[in-house]
């Protein structure tokens, strides 16, 4: 092969494509479909990746460049995630080059250095002709050029910034002997992080060898021998780290020089792995023996991993049925066949806890990808991987591109958290990848959940012929036989009435009051999201919400009037409530810290552990919190959404929400979706062993579908109201969305550059038949809402203004989309105009 294609580091709309270069004959073996390389593109050299090779065509009209360096051994990137990456451009409408850095660790996104050496001959027309000659001897007459020149031989070669710190005030030289050709410039890639390196003792001779020389050591040498007898004795363990040899036979290094020096042994560098878990023991278990439901679900899983054949499957189990023994036993079968698995969990639920499962049965075996390791630590779980090193990776969102060669499962645990959605380019989402995935490899795909998301379940139901179409497996009790908890609404409207003004109801401090005595733990949620955006009646419940579009509105402060999100429709903020005539109308939210000293006020003594973003935000302070409340070092855990998840602690007997309306009432579609699903998660962490379990959720709306069906454990009720509500109101997953978001530093340009987004968009639309209102009965249709200023209508001082576009049916929408946007290039370019496009988009604030 002579050519490689190559996508190269330049975000740009003209360069979203691949470039041809020449493969020196040097590299021709080592470069593959997935290599990284450093590339020359205009006068930088910039880092790119290979997506393929080929003869050489006809000579093209411009002369190619070869290849300048290749930056790794082993590709970073396989074949099948230089597939992925194109897919993924296409689907969420992104550049090829940020498609695949999503798939590498951030230490390898290297960026170009320069290096300054002595040239290797000198050029000939500008060079002195006795130039070489003075290189040699270092025959310079002038001493500063003479100092220069010896510092950077003694050196092979300086990054400039170093040369310039080490020579600060002979830039004017400097650059004089580049040009005569004394010195070169010439630049790399370089990682942003090395490899960690580590002294290390080895044989330098065969055993044998270092044996005989054992048994006729000079009498004076001891303490040399025993070195070496050490050596001899960890023959299978070597090389032996050098501080560990000195440290265990309290020898100098001196001792092992001299060894070194006589030609026994070696000392080098070796490269070490930091572990975060290293020197954590993960005590082991033993598979569990199934339930009747259990076996029924893993069985069929196992038949389709026997197919070797893609499957999805989609694992509605409650909360506390035993979803995470399927998955470690499906894992074991997978490895058992040879093959490797991902294991998803959303960013907060990977806790010690979680991590502790997974290594508890498959130990070594397990990567795990943490955005709280360091850089450093997550680019060597990376390379164990993409080594082969590990059976298993876990991690979230992003380890869904865990680079394993034979893929054979990937598990979803809460599927339907929308944290699996990037929210940055590449806005994709982690289900459709691991799906997309699934298929490159034949593998098997479990997206498991207590509360499905809608779009999963429905096109599980619907079994329509989409690649994304799961298959239902369901599992409607708990492995260890004890009832769901009892869950009952407190209606905080009457409390107010009865002259309660405290954010506990009494039922709530009563049950806190019975734990305290018992000894029993509780946990409290805050619901947080949304916190301080909507306007809500104190007295009735009343939520101010738009007309048109079924979303609660959202609080302006600073015009003091409500405002709808999609449509644009604006209101003053009411002084009384519209409905109960009460003048408690107010803006909503209460803070974590609030609640904690209202805690310790209402019970004095009471230990509560605060989990926030203010007390987390620490490294290992998440677990830290955790393992203080598990070892019952605290009555109360009391915590935002963070507490809802994944938690499993026997003696939790009390779950309370303080308030369950404020994340019902989002300018947000899902609202519904996601209260359901919060307040059916927190409830399911009470009572998950032997001691029964009791539930209080606290709201201004008890009536609402979402927390009468949750309080019931009822998803079928919940899934067959909310799909009812979307079905008639036109949104996912009766239809699509594509959100667009501009951005400009004056209005008035923004809204004339949206509207001629939205006019074009519209006129192409119309042309192709596509344009039209989302009625239940068109198939094949696009529909745009907007352009409408965003949730947050600034940001740094620049506009927002947003379109949404439903669709739905056999069009190409993202393509349009795209195109359009596309064309608005030069706008853009020019008036420096932003445009964002999110595909699906999870947000929509
Ligand atoms: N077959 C089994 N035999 C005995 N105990 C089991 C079995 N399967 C699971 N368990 C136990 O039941 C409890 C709940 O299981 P697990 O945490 O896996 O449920 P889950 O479905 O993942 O729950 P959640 O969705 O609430 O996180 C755990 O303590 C687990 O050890
Ligand atoms: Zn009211
Ligand atoms: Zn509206």
């Amino acid at each position: 092969m002579d050519i490689a294609k190559v996508i190269v580091d330049v975000p740009a709309k003209d360069t979203d494509r691949t470039f041809d270069y020449l493969i020196p004959d040097s590299m021709r073996t080592w470069i593959e479909p997935g290599s990284r390389v450093a590339v020359p593109f205009g006068k930088r050299t910039v880092q790119g990746f290979v997506t393929s090779m080929q003869p050489e065509a006809e000579p093209s009209r411009f002369k190619l460049r070869p290849l300048q360096e290749l930056l790794d051994l082993v590709p970073p990137l396989s074949p099948d995630l230089v597939e992925l990456g194109e897919w993924m451009s296409e689907r969420y409408a992104c550049s090829r080059i940020l498609a695949l850095q999503a798939m590498i660790p951030t230490a390898l996104k290297g960026k170009a250095e320069r290096y300054i050496s002595l040239a290797d001959r000198p050029v000939a027309d500008e060079a002195p002709a006795d130039a070489g000659a003075l290189l040699e001897d270092d025959g310079m007459s002038d001493p500063v050029e003479r100092g220069i020149v010896t510092y950077i031989r003694s050196k092979q070669q300086v990054a400039l910034q170093a040369l310039s710190r080490q020579f600060p005030q002979e830039a004017a030289v400097i650059k004089a002997l580049l040009r005569r050709g004394v010195l070169q410039e010439s630049q790399t890639i370089r990682d942003k992080l090395q490899k960690k390196m580590l002294k290390a003792v080895n044989l330098a001779v065969p055993v044998e060898e270092a044996e005989a020389a054992l048994d006729d050591f000079p009498k004076k040498a001891q303490r040399q021998k025993e070195v070496l007898a050490f050596l001899l004795e960890r023959k299978e363990f070597l090389p032996l780290p050098l501080k560990e040899v000195l440290a265990s036979l309290h020898v100098s290094a001196a001792a092992v020089k001299a060894l070194e020096n006589k030609g026994h042994l070696r000392i080098e560098d070796v490269e070490v792995f930091r572990d975060p878990y290293r020197g954590r023991y993960f005590k082991p278990t033993q598979p569990l023996k199934l339930t009747g439901e259990q076996q029924y679900v893993f069985e069929r899983v196992i038949r389709q991993l026997e197919t070797r054949e893609q499957g999805a499957f989609l694992l509605h189990g409650v909360t506390g049925s035993g979803k995470t023994e399927i998955y470690l036993q499906t894992i074991s079968h997978c490895i058992e066949q040879g093959r490797q698995a991902i294991v998803l969990v959303p960013e907060i639920s990977l806790t010690p806890q979680m991590v502790e499962r997974f290594k508890g049965r498959f130990g070594d075996q397990v990567a795990v990808m943490h955005s709280r390791l360091s850089g450093g630590e997550r680019y060597d779980e990376w390379r164990k991987i993409r080594e082969g090193r590990v059976k298993v990776a876990i991690g979230a969102r992003s380890a869904v591109f865990a680079p394993f060669a034979k893929l054979g499962l990937i598990i979803m645990d809460e599927e339907h958290e929308s944290s699996y959605k990037q929210e940055e380019t590449p806005k994709y989402h982690a289900r459709d990848v691991a799906i997309r995935r699934s298929h490159q490899h034949g593998a098997v795909v479990i997206l498991g959940s207590a509360t499905p998301a809608l779009e999963s379940y429905h096109a599980a139901r619907s079994q329509s012929n989409d690649e994304f179409a799961p298959l239902l497996l369901e599992m409607h009790t708990r492995a260890l036989g004890n009832t769901l908890p009892e869950v009952r609404i407190v209606d905080m409207r009457d409390e107010l009435r009865e002259g309660n003004r405290s954010m506990f109801s009494r039922a709530l401090h009563d049950g806190i009051a019975g734990r305290l005595e018992r000894g029993e733990q509780t946990v409290l949620l805050l619901n947080r999201r949304g916190y301080s955006t909507f306007v809500m009646c104190r007295s009735c419940g009343y939520v101010a919400g738009c007309p048109e579009c079924d979303i609660s509105l959202t609080y302006h402060q600073r015009s003091n009037n409500l405002r709808c999100h999609y449509c644009g429709y604006a209101a003053p903020a009411p002084e009384v409530c519209p409905d109960c005539g009460s003048e408690h109308i107010r803006y909503f939210g209460t803070g974590t810290q609030r609640v904690e000293e209202e805690l310790a006020k209402l019970f004095p003594g009471i230990r509560v552990i605060r989990m926030d973003v203010d007390t987390t935000t620490e490294k290992g302070s998440h677990e830290k919190l955790l393992t203080r409340f598990r070892e019952k070092k605290a009555d109360v855990l009391l915590g935002t959404q963070m507490v809802a998840k994944g938690l499993d602690f026997p003696d939790v007997t009390l779950v309370g929400v303080i308030t369950a309306d404020s994340s019902l009432n989002l300018p947000d579609f899902r609202a519904a979706e996601k209260t359901f699903q919060l307040l059916t998660q927190v409830a399911g962490r009470a009572g998950r062993h032997q001691l029964p379990g009791e539930v209080f959720i606290q709201s201004y709306t008890p009536d609402h579908y979402s927390i009468i069906h949750a309080s019931r454990h009822d998803y079928a009720s919940f899934i067959r109201d909310e799909l009812n509500h979307r079905r008639s109101l036109h949104y996912p997953p009766y239809c699509r969305l594509i959100m667009v978001t501009f951005s400009h530093e004056q209005l008035p340009v923004l809204v004339r550059l949206a509207e001629n987004f939205k006019a074009s968009l519209e006129g192409k639309a119309r042309k192709l038949g596509w344009f039209g209102a989302m009625d239940r009965f068109t198939p094949d249709v696009l529909d745009i809402l907007g352009p409408v200023a965003s949730p947050v209508p600034r940001i740094k001082n620049r506009y927002r203004f947003q379109c949404m576009i439903k669709w739905r049916g056999q069009i190409d929408a993202v393509g349009l989309v795209r195109n359009v946007v596309d064309e608005m290039a030069d706008a853009v370019q020019r008036q420096h105009l932003q445009i964002s496009l999110d595909v699906d988009p999870q947000m929509l604030m």
